[in-house]
């Protein structure tokens, strides 16, 4: 039987009048990658922020790997394994790649200079290790995002758009270091507006609507399911329908 590694129940988050996550209960099972998925608006990056502690939620609770998370800090949360990285991946642009990576605040036990080194081997940047963030692609920047996360060693990584904007042969290696990652036990959930990346990488996927979590499934069984297609035709995003 799969195990739960992190899990919502009743997450709910407003703004005002309107309500962003409304008591959203889901579950994210140890070793695998769901997707998050839902039209322009519906709660997703809201979610993600209030699962990681830049957001905290009005009801409801966050348990990762059997720890209440709800309300923590976000620096607390990611030191006790919930990494995550942004639809926008900004570095600090006087700074050199490698000097990104030191930034992170590890654990006084780790060697950061040694596992800055082979996480930039490991993505396939550490021949730009000395050179100033600001120049790179917004490929390569996505990478040090997710370079930034693994300083860390997280056991569970929240990736928003971890591919849009990325030339296409470089969205395809983020895929396959996410794979290799995944097959060393790291588990995943992905917000990702485009399909074809979403069902080439993805176990499984929820979808949100309206700050909902309306349903979940196989990639097949979400992209034919009724519910998903409405809320994806009552968008104004009708050529993302997940087809
Ligand atoms: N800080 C905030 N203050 C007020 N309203 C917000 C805030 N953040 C998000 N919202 C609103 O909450 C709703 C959900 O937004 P959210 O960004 O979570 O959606 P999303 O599914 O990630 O959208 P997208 O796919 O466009 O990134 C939207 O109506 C948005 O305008």
């Amino acid at each position: 039987m799969s195990e739960t590694l992190l899990q919502t129940d009743g997450l709910t988050k407003r703004f005002g009048a309107l309500t962003a996550n409304d008591e959203i209960t889901l579950g994210v099972d140890r070793g695998e990658i769901r997707g998050l998925i839902g039209p322009n608006g519906s709660g997703k990056t809201t979610f993600f922020n209030s699962l990681t502690g830049f957001y905290t939620p009005d009801e409801g609770t966050v348990t990762f790997d059997g720890t209440d998370i709800t309300g923590w800090e976000s620096h607390r949360i990611a030191r006790e394994g919930v990494g995550r990285t942004f639809q926008i991946a900004a570095p600090f642009g006087n700074m050199t790649v490698r000097q990104n990576m030191l930034a992170v605040q590890t654990p006084k036990s780790v060697d950061e200079h040694e596992r800055a080194q082979e996480i930039l081997e490991f993505l396939d940047i550490d021949h730009i290790a000395d050179d100033d963030a600001s120049g790179m692609s917004g490929g390569q920047k996505k990478l040090l995002g997710l370079g930034r996360v693994l300083m860390l060693d997280p056991e569970c990584i929240l990736l928003d758009e971890p591919t849009a904007g990325v030339n296409p042969a470089l969205a395809d290696r983020i895929l396959e270091h996410l794979r290799e990652l995944n097959d060393r036990g790291t588990t995943f959930m992905i917000i990702e507006h485009d399909m074809d990346v979403l069902k080439q990488i993805v176990d499984t996927v929820s979808v949100l609507d309206q700050g909902r979590h309306i349903v979940q499934g196989t990639f097949e069984e979400v992209s034919t399911d009724d519910r998903v297609r409405e809320a994806y035709l009552g968008s104004a995003d009708d050529d993302e329908v997940p087809v």
